[in-house]
């Protein structure tokens, strides 16, 4: 029996993936796994059971990966998965920020004794006026699962689309219409761009990405939209630029305390991701990544580990995690030099410091030999599997 440990409410569609081997709960001990959203990781004292933390979204910023790896935790998150559901609101965001209709509605409200209002509202009109979204430039800063969707939807809407992503896939490179221009960087992005909109992860090298120094190779009246994390910017720098009337306007999933209030600024309870469907496909896809790695060892969409995955071509798999470094796999493969069992499969991946061995064996592994393996310089953790 495996135990899944719960942070944040999880769909149901999700938990219902899990077969009786499993035991799925909030208030479990020494799990197995984590299932989470946005919940803060950071200070989880990590059970000496725990093997992996699925992320049911996409941001994983809220947990601490290089202690993850270094423990040989596999981290997981739920690519794509998520990806429509932010498109939809950020196209709410962009239409909220080029049509006053935020403060049209708060007015209407406002007006419930107002015999008239069918009258004043034609006169109040010319407040809440605005400008469409066809002939403006969008600059997309991100172009991973979201930030080519809100791009190639802007393309629909009849807008001039920048995108700028060091590190696209090529994937997503072939999903992007070609009509989308490509930013060799921020500068030329934000150079044309009447909105800006972020859909990068927030880690060390992209905290502050808007700052002063970048809101100044803006137009002036910018308006730009944050979907993505709070981190991104710069909140006094964007304050100071809402003020001067440099930046007009901030749509924001992350609002922090400073901003909210603020007359030119929209913001939204991180609502992103928060539609049925995505919260299904998200906790679906991240129950099934725990499943297929606690049962069988494979590791699909994992953020910190190799992914390896392969269905099980012998009755045992040994899978071990280690340093990437040379002679590890001899080393490993010598611990079954006077077995039995013969190695009828074996996959090696490596990730930048990492590396996952998974060997399928004919006969069952003996103790002798998985604690060679464990005694080994640079094992991290050494599981088996049975088929
Ligand atoms: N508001 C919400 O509810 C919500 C929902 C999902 C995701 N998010 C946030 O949006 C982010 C993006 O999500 P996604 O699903 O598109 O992720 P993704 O991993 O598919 O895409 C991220 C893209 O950012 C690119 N990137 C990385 N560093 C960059 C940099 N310095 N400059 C430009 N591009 C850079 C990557 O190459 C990648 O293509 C997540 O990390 C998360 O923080 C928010
Ligand atoms: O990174 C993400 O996937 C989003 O921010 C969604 O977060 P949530 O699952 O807490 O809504």
């Amino acid at each position: 029996m495996y135990t899944i440990k719960l942070y944040n409410n999880i769909a149901q569609k999700g938990l219902d993936q899990f077969t009786e081997a499993f035991e799925v709960g909030e208030h479990l001990g020494d799990e197995d796994a984590i299932v989470v959203r946005s919940a803060n990781l950071h200070d989880l004292e990590y059970g000496k059971n725990l093997k992996a933390i699925a992320r049911a979204g996409a941001g994983v910023n809220n947990i601490d990966l290089p202690a993850c790896s270094e423990r040989g935790i596999v981290v997981f998150n739920t690519p794509g998965a998520n990806a429509n559901a932010v498109k939809e609101l950020v196209f709410a965001g962009l239409l909220l920020a080029s049509r006053d209709i935020y403060h049209g509605i708060e007015w209407c409200k406002t007006q419930t004794d107002n015999p008239n209002l069918g009258k004043d509202v034609e006169k109040q009109k010319k407040k809440y006026a605005g400008n469409e979204l066809t002939g403006k430039t969008l600059g997309v800063i991100g172009l991973g699962a979201i930030g080519i969707e809100v791009a190639n939807l802007a393309m629909r809407f009849g807008m001039n689309v920048k995108g700028y992503d060091p590190y696209i896939s090529v994937d997503n490179a072939w999903k992007m219409s070609k009509w989308i221009e490509h930013a060799k960087d921020l500068k030329e992005l934000y150079k044309d761009a009447d909105f800006v909109t972020l859909h990068l992860p927030l880690m060390d090298s992209t905290k502050n990405t808007i700052d002063r120094e970048a809101i100044s190779q803006m137009k002036d009246g910018v308006k730009i939209l944050n979907f993505a994390r709070g981190g991104l910017v710069n909140d006094d720098d964007l304050l100071e630029a809402l003020d001067s009337g440099k930046v007009a306007l901030y749509v924001t999933d992350f609002p922090s305390a400073k901003l909210a209030a603020h007359d030119k600024v929209i913001p939204i309870p991180h609502l992103g991701a928060s539609t049925e469907e995505s919260e299904e496909n998200c906790a679906v896809k991240a129950a099934q990544e725990v499943m297929d790695y606690l049962q069988y060892g494979n590791i699909t969409n994992s953020v910190n580990m190799p992914n390896v995955s392969a269905s099980m071509s012998t009755p045992y798999r040994v899978a071990v995690f280690h340093v990437n470094k040379p002679k590890m796999i001899s080393r490993i493969t010598d611990a079954f030099a006077q077995e039995d069992a013969n190695i009828e499969n074996l996959i090696n991946k490596s990730r930048d410091q990492i590396a996952y061995t998974m060997l399928d064996l004919d006969a069952q592994p003996s103790t002798d030999a998985l604690d060679k393996i464990r005694g080994l310089d640079g094992v991290i953790r050494v599981e088996v599997y049975e088929a």
